[in-house]
């Protein structure tokens, strides 16, 4: 299969499905997320509760760093980008990385524009909170999706928010008669291709996983029979008193999603859970969620 291509980028994100996407910051967690069972890791500099505790602007993360943990790891890797940030994405491509996340979680550094992710080899995955914004982000040449949550937060209530309005948004257009489909796509500002697209499959036409505030087994069970693909984890694993057992039953809970015994077992004696955030007393620039349009 040709690096680059369509099918090559599209397959990448099915081979993930069911699967756990692990933030890492170092060589060491890149490890414990692969021996935890992660079907793929994100590098980052800090994972976002850091990113928020420590404010400032996040960047991409040091390319030693990154290549260190692709040194470590078999399984993808994947680095996050600035949104609109192309020369960062080129970087991230030059150094080898699988897969690059146009992140709201790093300092935005285009206000206006995303980047135009049909023009590279490496495949793209973007967030959304609802079916207009990821559609978007697939006419820009996204081939994955998550929606947004609020990351960094522990709370898992704009995760909950953000995959029930796509799902709800989709039945709609599942459910719509053809000649109302071009009022639809210029009430979501999504293009009518994709959406058509959108009717005929009944979803979304890449994978679309949860992330934002994805902290405990049950969080990930839950993003699960909610509709999502698979689950992105990034401050809950690293933040909590036990990362490797952590890790562990959240991948087990994302595979047995429907099992209450298995989801009884995995969530018992995890120790301290991170310290979560009461979303509706976040303003402006805090509210990651917001970045991108
Ligand atoms: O964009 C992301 C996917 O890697 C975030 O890092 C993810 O949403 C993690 O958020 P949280 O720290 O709340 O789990």
């Amino acid at each position: 299969m040709k690096k680059g291509s369509e099918t090559a980028k599209k397959g990448m994100d099915q081979m993930q499905k069911g699967g756990v996407i692990m933030d890492v910051t170092t060589p060491e967690q890149a490890k414990i997320a692969q021996e935890a069972g992660a079907v793929a890791v994100m590098a980052l500099e800090k994972v976002p509760a850091d990113i928020r505790a420590g404010g400032g602007v996040a960047r991409m993360a040091d390319p030693e760093v990154i290549k260190n943990i692709i040194d470590v790891v078999t399984i993808p890797v994947m680095a996050k980008a600035r949104i609109g940030h192309f020369v960062e994405a080129r970087i991230l491509e030059s150094l080898g990385v699988d897969y690059i996340d146009e992140s709201e979680v790093l300092t935005p550094a285009d206000d206006f524009y995303h980047i135009d992710k049909n023009k590279f080899t490496v495949p793209f995955v973007c967030g959304a909170r609802n079916l207009g914004e990821a559609l978007r982000r697939i006419g820009e040449g996204a081939k994955m999706m998550r929606t947004k949550g609020e990351a960094g937060t522990g709370n898992v209530v704009e995760a909950v928010k953000h995959m029930r309005t796509v799902m709800d948004d989709i039945r709609k257009v599942k459910n719509m008669p053809d000649d109302e489909l071009m009022t639809e796509a210029k009430n979501l500002g999504a293009p009518y291709e994709l959406l058509k697209e959108v009717k005929q499959l009944g979803r979304l036409p890449v994978v679309n996983f949860a992330a934002g505030g994805v902290a405990t087994p049950a969080d990930a069970a839950l993003m699960m029979q909610l509709g999502s693909d698979g689950v992105f984890v990034g401050s809950g694993i690293f933040k909590s008193g036990d990362p490797e057992k952590r890790a562990k039953a959240i991948v087990e809970a994302t595979l047995n999603y429907d099992n209450y015994d298995t989801l009884a077992k995995v969530s018992a004696g995890l120790g301290e859970a991170m310290v979560g955030i009461n979303v509706s007393n976040l303003e402006g620039n805090d509210r990651l969620q917001e970045r991108g349009w």
